[in-house]
């Protein structure tokens, strides 16, 4: 037992601890932290425990609520900030037993003991009721259903004629999402709350009490006695109780819809408070703790319910974009262009991003569908994009109006934008999709000016007065795009990149392989212009003595045998004279094919100038060489040229390599050869061994010049 002497505090004069009051149905001790003496009690104690305050302050807990509860409560609190569950107990009142309620939790270096009484009816019921809605709870198969099943599950197990569930938006502003209300009750559902203006009950949920009860606003708060020890002076704040009276700005907003009892209940999120259950009503509800407590339950159950149906809806959302992905994907193979690419998938896109219009950017092109800003702005926009946005990820905005980047682009009609860049290099490439502006349907309480929905709420002026800078019409703004759905556009765009850059790269090949079979062409008509002769193909004379001297150093080198044919057509110039030129040249042309299609791959023929042709045969002795000559001179006397009647002859002289010939020797022996050719009656072959055999000989004379 612990010595009142040096633990009980020292009296001190204070005014009543102005910070915290309590509601009038239960009553509030305040302990040290060791839980051993009350502090401060508040002053309906008599009514719950029959002791009056004065008899319960400075005294040991033990003396106030039994040493047993004290034991219970001080071996729970160990190393807790709070009972997990409450504890009952029972205590002689006004004669009569009445069973209570003990609450605790720590605040500061204080314990705070909350007592209520408990009410036992109905618990039977009560259960029935609860199980019932559980399974109701857990069968729910879309988030909607869900909590349309919650309120009406609350509504029951309360008997509160009105249960809303509020939705907190990411800057806080509450919505009425489902509601189930007694005919007689105005309908909350689709009213809108800025965040700070929202009720006390309403803002952001209280970590600490999760289910916030006021029976009756119109009861009077109950005030603690005075703290009396300096060290524990300090205020207690209003949040230090869930019993907590209500503030005077929640007295006030409750006045304003005509409510008197509430019973709030916090919905937690995975990042702070999802939303809160409210239920009103506007006559005083005794509801027992363990009704609360149910509710909570079913608050709680219905929270881990609605995030597995909505992680269900994301994966699917999720999995209907890769499918469209990998559909996307398979046709890698089979680049398309950007707007093949919006044509095939992009309805697809629309339908599952909720979107009206998509324009799709990729290197210098652009491709549109849907409704969609005006092609002229697209640039721009794509330029402010590219300027304002440094990241992989999207740039989105529910409202092109307003935002810094794009208030001064007249996008209309589009409202909404989610832009994801592509994943390549030139910064430039984007996926647009486009949101309209939403039809108005948010109803924001007390806008000024407006007329009250008929189904609305009744007039707030709490809300009205306070709260002018939230009081504007919801326009000019989209569906706001949801995290699932710029996840799953950047997915999508990854795979865009590639099909798109496939598709750009796919051209560019193309270009490349026009390119090539261009510079191939000019290459061969250089070639040709270069080496051949422009009318008969054939080598021409700069050619052909190239060709003749790599064939002599070889037959010098190797001792290999290697001989010229030189050819002179008969009379030509009576060709030309009798027929014309064109005639001459188609001669010139047809003699040419057929010594070509004669010759072996290694021989050579080549224009040596005018009417005068040379073949270089590889590997020929003179023999043989003289052979070739006189086939070919056969094979183009039996020539038909057209437009000329008659037959052509040549006149060929043959000389063949000699060891220490070079170009100019061989030809001037085959040219001699030839020259006797003529003289001995033409549409012959002579070769240099026919030299004895011939008296004259013709002068040397410069290759190509005419005999
Ligand atoms: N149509 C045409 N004629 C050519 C071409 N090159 C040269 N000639 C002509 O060929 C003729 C050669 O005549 P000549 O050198 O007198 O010899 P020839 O008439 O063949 O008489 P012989 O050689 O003595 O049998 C000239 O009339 C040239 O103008 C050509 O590319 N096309």
């Amino acid at each position: 037992m612990q010595s009142t002497s040096t633990s009980l505090p020292e009296p001190m004069s204070t005014d009543a601890d102005a910070g915290l009051t309590i509601q009038s149905y239960g009553g509030l001790l305040v302990a040290d932290a060791e839980a051993r003496y009350v502090l401060q009690a508040s002053r309906n104690l008599a009514g719950l425990l029959g002791r009056a305050p004065g008899e319960a302050v400075d005294r040991p807990l033990e003396q106030v609520i039994g040493a047993r509860l004290t034991h219970r409560l001080r071996l729970e609190l160990q190393g807790a900030t709070r009972l997990t569950a409450p504890l009952t107990f029972s205590r002689w009142v006004g004669g009569r037993n009445r069973r209570l309620q003990l609450m605790a939790h720590r605040h500061g270096e204080r314990v705070m003991l909350e007592l209520e009484p408990l009410t036992g009816s109905g618990r039977r019921r009560l259960l029935g009721a609860v199980n019932q809605w559980l399974t109701r709870v857990a069968g729910a198969s879309h988030p909607d259903a869900l909590l349309e099943v919650l309120v009406a599950g609350v509504r029951d197990m309360t008997g509160y004629p009105r249960v809303v569930v509020y939705g907190f938006d990411g800057l806080g502003h509450a919505a009425a999402v489902a509601e189930s209300r007694h005919a007689a009750c105005p309908s909350l559902l689709g009213q809108r709350f800025a965040a700070h203006a929202l009720p006390p009950h309403l803002q952001g949920g209280d970590g600490d009490f999760p289910v916030y009860y006021l029976p009756d606003a119109a009861a009077p708060a109950v005030a603690l006695t005075p703290p009396r020890d300096p060290r524990q002076g300090a205020r207690l704040a209003p949040q230090a109780s869930a019993l907590r009276a209500p503030s005077a700005a929640l007295r006030r907003f409750l006045d304003g819809i005509g409510v008197t009892s509430l019973l709030a209940v916090s919905m937690p999120g995975d990042a702070g408070v999802w939303g809160m259950l409210v239920c009103h009503s506007d006559t005083a509800v005794a509801l027992s703790p363990t009704r609360r407590d149910a509710t909570h339950t079913l608050v709680q159950m219905a929270i881990q319910r609605l995030f597995l149906l909505k992680a269900r809806v994301e994966a699917g959302f999720l999995q209907r974009v890769r499918d469209s992905r990998d559909l996307l994907s398979e046709q890698r193979g089979q680049p398309q262009s950007p707007r093949a690419l919006l044509a095939t998938h992009g309805g697809e896109w629309l339908e599952l991003f909720r979107a009206a219009g998509a324009v799709l950017v990729h290197g210098h092109e652009l491709a549109t569908l849907g409704t969609v800003p005006p092609a002229s702005l697209i640039d721009p926009l794509v330029e402010r994009l590219a300027g304002a946005h440094h990241h992989a990820g999207p740039w989105h905005t529910h409202r092109l109006g307003e935002h810094p980047v794009t208030a001064d682009l007249p996008l209309a009609p589009a409202c909404g934008l989610l832009a994801i860049p592509l994943p390549t290099e030139s910064g430039r490439d984007w996926l647009m999709l486009f949101r309209a502006a939403q039809a108005d349907s948010h109803c924001w309480s007390g806008m000024p000016g407006s007329a009250r929905p008929a189904a609305g709420p009744p007039a707030c002026p709490v809300l009205r007065d306070a709260l002018a800078d939230w009081q504007r019409a919801v326009q000019d703004s989209s569906d706001a795009w949801e995290r699932i759905e710029r996840l799953a556009a950047m997915d999508l765009a990854e795979v865009l990149a590639i099909v798109a850059s496939a598709h750009e790269i796919a051209g560019l090949n193309r270009e490349l392989r026009q390119e090539k079979a261009s510079l191939a062409e000019a290459n061969r008509r250089l070639e040709r212009l270069a080496l051949r002769d422009p009318l008969t193909g054939a080598y021409n004379r700069y050619r052909i003595e190239q060709t003749l001297d790599a064939e002599l150093s070889a037959a010098e080198r190797y001792a290999r045998d290697c001989a010229l044919l030189l050819f002179d057509v008969d009379h030509f110039k009576r060709v030309n004279d009798g027929h014309g030129h064109e005639v001459g040249d188609r001669v010139l042309i047809a003699l040419t094919e057929a010594i070509g299609s004669a010759l072996r791959g290694c021989d050579y023929l080549g224009r040596w100038g005018g009417e005068e042709f040379v073949v270089v045969a590889s590997s020929t002795p003179l023999s043989e060489a003289c052979r070739l000559a006189e086939r070919l001179r056969a094979l183009i006397a039996g020539l038909e040229i057209d437009g000329y009647p008659e037959s052509v002859t040549v006149s060929v002289g043959v000389a063949a390599w000699r060891p220490g010939d070079d170009r100019k020797s061989l030809v001037a022996r085959a040219d001699r050869a030839m020259y006797r050719a003529k003289r001995q009656g033409r549409n012959r072959v002579v070769s240099q061994a026919d030299r004895a055999n011939e008296g004259a000989q013709r002068p040397a004379r410069p290759p190509g010049e005419a005999t």
